[in-house]
């Protein structure tokens, strides 16, 4: 049978042409359940097949791979004193990272062109570290990740953790009142493993879910947010079920959570960032009787292509106030200062960065820096394989990459040949698909690797979704009803916020995205 290609397919689906097809889709039942039962047997297939190995016949390190991963895990690592090797194109050296990097510090911040918010952003950050968690003592390929949608970025990683920030009451989490608004506890208070550098003093220092999340105030306020969530849902289903007892109560509530993540991550998140004319729904019942594998492994690419720093800006404007990231980072009491309702107010009014060239804040330029090591040691592939295995067409030439003709040119230079280039960087200097926020691979690589790990979580099997499993209909409807926007207004007080991913001002075309940076001539 004919199989359109990926870009045909986006193509159509954001084509206006054919949206009025789209928006029949979208109001018709039978129609909706028909075409995601499509969207997610496609995508989620893709990574379960077995690698595509005659496809990879040029490259030499082809050796073991899991059944998702092209990465070979099993070879030994690069010596350090040794050149690194190529595969059977390009040079016999790669560019040195410093060399590189010159492409990727930001001069001058350049707007994410579909408009997304720093609320988009911190939404990436805050639930994609659930499950992208390098243990970077073991070793860049080694994870301590639980493989999925556990939403320990809320509940912490293991029991120990869980039990601290839980009050054992009504199966609620303990929080405590600052500036009149609930937040988690201070550290001293609930010591659980949080990375703060030494120093920061115990006043901006909390107890989160994650070791991680005491280094942005983005993740805080989302960590502040699911936690009073958790407990709003405790209080319903207490008058639900009276008689029911704390662990009963916790852990139901911890399942309508996840339900409210994956919905929220589909039907807002991912809606954002596909910005199809298709409406993308939550509907895991459309999998029962089909052959779905209810397990999901996240692979060291998806990690490397959720490296998206360049979306950080690098300050942020609180109603006024202007907080550089040097004044940002480790300071979550600027939520508390400022209060929730500010804070997400703007955030959905400021623009994010565009994933792209040029676009690395001094923050973060060191961790693309690692990423493209961590690629050599662990000998990753180079793009136009990635692209081959997704059945997309690999870029012919430098232009055909990158879309202009200057960086191009920068870049045939170090690696002569297209199909040489690496992963991470192939990525991050791609041209943007139309009407995205990124290139193609990021999009056709990444959504594979998303639908697959969110309706393969448990609950979305046919033994778990149910009334049941979410305390009876009331926990039922909250996970099928649940969006952002809900989510924040019903545990922010007083007047909801603007909560939105796409900042209120966008306009399509409104950046000029191909001059707003420099490629410098001298490398
Ligand atoms: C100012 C903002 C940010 C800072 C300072 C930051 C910093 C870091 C650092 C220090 C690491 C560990 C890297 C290493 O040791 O090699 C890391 C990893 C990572 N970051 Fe960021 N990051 C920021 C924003 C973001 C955003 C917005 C995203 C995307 C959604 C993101 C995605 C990732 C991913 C996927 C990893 C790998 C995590 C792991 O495997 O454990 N980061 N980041």
């Amino acid at each position: 049978m004919l199989k359109p290609s990926p870009d045909t397919v986006h193509n159509l689906l954001i084509s206006p042409w054919f949206s009025w097809f789209l928006s029949l889709v979208n109001k018709v039942t039978f129609l909706q359940e028909f075409f995601m039962k499509r969207v997610y047997l496609l995508r989620s297939n893709i990574i379960d097949s077995p690698p595509l190995y005659e496809t990879l016949h040029d490259y030499p390190t082809v050796s073991a791979h899991t059944n998702n991963s092209l990465y070979a895990r099993t070879l030994p690592p690069v010596p350090k004193d040794c050149p690194t090797p190529m595969g059977s194109k390009g040079p016999v050296e790669l560019p040195h990272t410093d060399i590189l990097m010159k492409f990727f510090q930001r001069t001058k911040f350049r707007p994410e062109p579909m408009g997304s918010s720093v609320l988009m952003t911190f939404f990436a950050q805050h639930f994609t570290h659930m499950f992208f968690k390098t243990d970077y003592r073991k070793g860049h390929g080694v994870t301590w990740s639980g493989h999925g949608v556990d939403v320990t970025s809320i509940y912490g990683k293991d029991v120990h953790v869980e039990n601290m920030l839980r009050s054992f009451k009504d199966g609620k989490l303990k929080l405590q009142t600052l500036n009149g608004e609930e937040y988690p506890l201070y550290l001293k208070d609930a010591p659980v493993e949080m990375t703060y550098p030494a120093s920061v003093p115990p006043e901006r220092r909390f107890a989160l879910g994650h070791p991680f999340f005491g280094l942005l105030p983005g993740l805080f306020l989302y960590q502040t947010i699911w936690m009073r969530e958790h407990n709003r849902v405790c209080d319903i289903l207490k008058q639900e079920h009276p008689d029911w007892d704390d662990e009963q109560l916790f852990q139901t509530g911890k399942l309508i959570l996840v339900g409210e993540t994956i919905r929220i991550v589909i039907e807002d998140y991912v809606q954002h960032l596909a910005n199809y004319n298709l409406k993308l729904k939550f509907l895991p019942h459309v999998l029962f009787g089909e052959n779905f594998q209810y397990q999901n492994k996240i692979s060291l690419e998806f990690n490397h292509l959720y490296h998206w720093h360049p979306l950080m800006p690098d300050e942020f404007n609180i109603t006024g106030s202007v907080y550089p990231m040097k004044d940002f980072m480790f300071h979550s009491e600027v939520v508390v200062n400022h209060g929730t309702a500010a804070v997400t107010d703007a955030f959905s009014r400021q623009r994010s960065g565009h994933m792209s060239h040029h676009n690395h804040g001094a923050a973060t330029q060191y961790v693309l820096r690692d990423a493209i090591k961590t690629g050599r040691e662990l000998r990753i592939q180079p793009l136009n394989n990635y692209r081959k295995r997704f059945n997309l067409r690999p870029y012919t030439s430098f232009e055909d990459l990158t879309g202009e003709t200057k960086l191009a040119g920068e870049l045939q230079k170090l690696y002569h040949d297209i199909d040489a280039v690496e992963f991470m960087v192939g990525m991050m200097v791609e041209k943007r698909r139309t009407r995205n926020l990124f290139g193609s691979t990021i999009v056709e690589v990444g959504a594979g690797y998303s639908v697959k790990g969110l309706l393969s979580n448990p609950i979305c099997s046919p033994q778990y979704w149910k009334p049941s499993t979410f305390g009876g209909d009331v926990g039922f409807e909250i996970v099928q009803t649940a969006t952002l926007e809900k989510l924040f207004c019903a545990n922010i007080k007083g007047k909801c916020p603007l909560v939105s991913l796409r900042v209120p001002d966008f306009q399509i075309g409104d950046v000029d995205e191909l001059s707003n940076f420099v490629v410098k001539d001298e490398l």
